[in-house]
This record gives structure tokens, C-alpha cells and sequence, in this order.
């Protein structure tokens, strides 16, 4: 579960949240959707600990982030981030952070990137992808350990027509299994039809259920 309480955020005097309380609850998908600049990125960050709201808390599972963790953990994240190195593989890039908590092997990361169609590009740089590579190495490194909670910014931006298809049903798979948290941002109706149980709108610095 996280439970967002009270978070206030202001850039400068660009007030961005006021006051949004919500809880994200297991075995739900949650789309955020809303305008250009809206703060969907921003929310995530948040959510994430990469960004400290100026009021308000987060807790995950309980726990106050900023207390016992900095940042949300047994979180797969994908915002933007991270930025790869560039002179290192894809396949390089991967198993380095695979290697922090080493609880997903070779295989994995070879059958994930297998399913998602970069395996023949797992050998090259990272500075010689494409937009859409880049995005597929940034799910296969937020998917591979499986985590409890998925949090993806823009996770269709810059794939193909079929990329789109099969990481939607990537996406199904995962939260089909038991006591997952699937949160992701999209202006694409399709996807977020297809994929959210929970539509979330951040209009006028608030966030409302869409019905
Ligand atoms: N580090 C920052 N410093 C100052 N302003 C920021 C910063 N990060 C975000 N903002 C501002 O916060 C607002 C929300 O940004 P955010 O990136 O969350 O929008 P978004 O809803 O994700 O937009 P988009 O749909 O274009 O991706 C924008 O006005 C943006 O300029």
C-alpha cells in the first residue's frame, strides 16, 4: 500500500500539488493521466522519493519514506530514468544493477529482453539505441526483479504498434499476479483503457478518480 498524505509540492511559486491525499492499493492498476505539465512526472518522483514534496508524507507498506528508506523499495521504476551508460551494452547496463540485489539471474534479463525484442541489441552500446530501445532497456531494467510495485512514466512513449501490444500484455501478466501495484502515466486513452482499473486525473493542482 502507499499512502500519499497531505503532499503539498511548489516549484518556486509554480504550486504543482495542494493538498492530494490517496492510497494505492494491492492487486490495482493505476493509470495518471492529466495536461502538459499537469505534475504526472512530478507524482511519481514523489511516490518514488526522488522528489521531496515541501508538505505531506508518503509511506510505503507503512513505512514514512525518508525514515528507514530515502527512496520506495522493491520498486521497479522507469521515469525517465535511470540514464543508462552510455559506453556501456544494454546487457552491461542491466546486469550492473542487476547485480546490486542479485535476485534475478541471466536468463531473466535474457528472456525479458527476449520478449521485448531487444535481446539482439543487448551487445550494442547504449549510445547507439534509438528512442524506443531506450525505453524498452528502461522497462526491462524496472521488470526484471520482479518487484512488488511497477511506477512508469510514459511506458508506450516511442514503441511500435506491436512493442506497444507486448508490453501490454507484460504489463497484464505482471498484475495479474498477487499483491502487485502497477502505476503508470499516459495521454493515451487506448492504454490506459486497456491496462488501468483505477483512472487518476491531476487537474488544477488536485487528484480525482475519474468514474
Ligand atoms: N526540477 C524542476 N524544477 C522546476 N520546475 C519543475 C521541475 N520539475 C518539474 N517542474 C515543473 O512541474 C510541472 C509538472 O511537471 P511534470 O514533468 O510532472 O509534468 P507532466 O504532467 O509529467 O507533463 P508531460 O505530460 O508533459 O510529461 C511543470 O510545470 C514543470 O515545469
Amino acid at each position: 500500500m502507499i499512502n500519499l498524505r497531505n503532499i503539498e509540492k511548489k516549484y518556486k511559486d509554480n504550486l504543482i500539488f495542494d493538498n492530494i491525499n490517496f492510497d494505492f492499493k494491492e492487486n490495482t492498476s493505476y493509470a495518471i493521466t492529466g495536461i502538459n505539465g499537469c505534475g504526472k512526472s512530478v507524482l511519481l518522483k514523489i511516490i518514488c522519493g526522488f522528489s521531496l514534496p515541501d508538505q505531506g508524507t508518503v509511506h510505503i507498506n507503512g513505512e514514512k519514506l525518508g525514515v528507514k528508506y530515502d527512496f520506495i523499495p522493491n520498486a521497479g521504476v522507469s521515469i525517465n530514468a535511470p540514464e543508462f551508460v552510455k559506453t556501456m551494452t544494454g546487457y552491461e547496463n542491466l546486469k550492473a544493477l542487476a547485480e546490486i540485489k542479485n535476485i534475478c539471474t541471466d536468463e531473466d534479463i535474457h528472456n525479458l529482453c527476449r520478449q521485448l525484442g531487444i535481446d539482439q541489441a543487448l551487445n550494442k552500446k547504449y549510445k547507439t539505441y534509438s528512442l524506443g530501445m531506450k525505453q524498452k532497456l528502461r522497462l526491462a531494467q524496472a521488470l526484471m526483479e520482479n518487484p512488488d510495485i511497477l511506477i512508469l512514466d510514459e511506458p508506450f512513449n516511442a514503441l511500435d504498434e506491436n512493442s506497444v501490444k507486448v508490453v501490454k500484455d507484460i504489463l497484464n501478466k505482471f498484475i495479474r499476479q498477487p499483491n502487485k501495484i502497477l502505476i503508470f502515466t499516459s495521454h493515451h486513452i487506448d492504454d490506459v483503457e486497456d491496462l488501468a482499473d483505477v483512472i487518476l486525473l491531476i487537474k488544477d493542482q488536485k487528484l480525482y478518480i475519474c468514474e
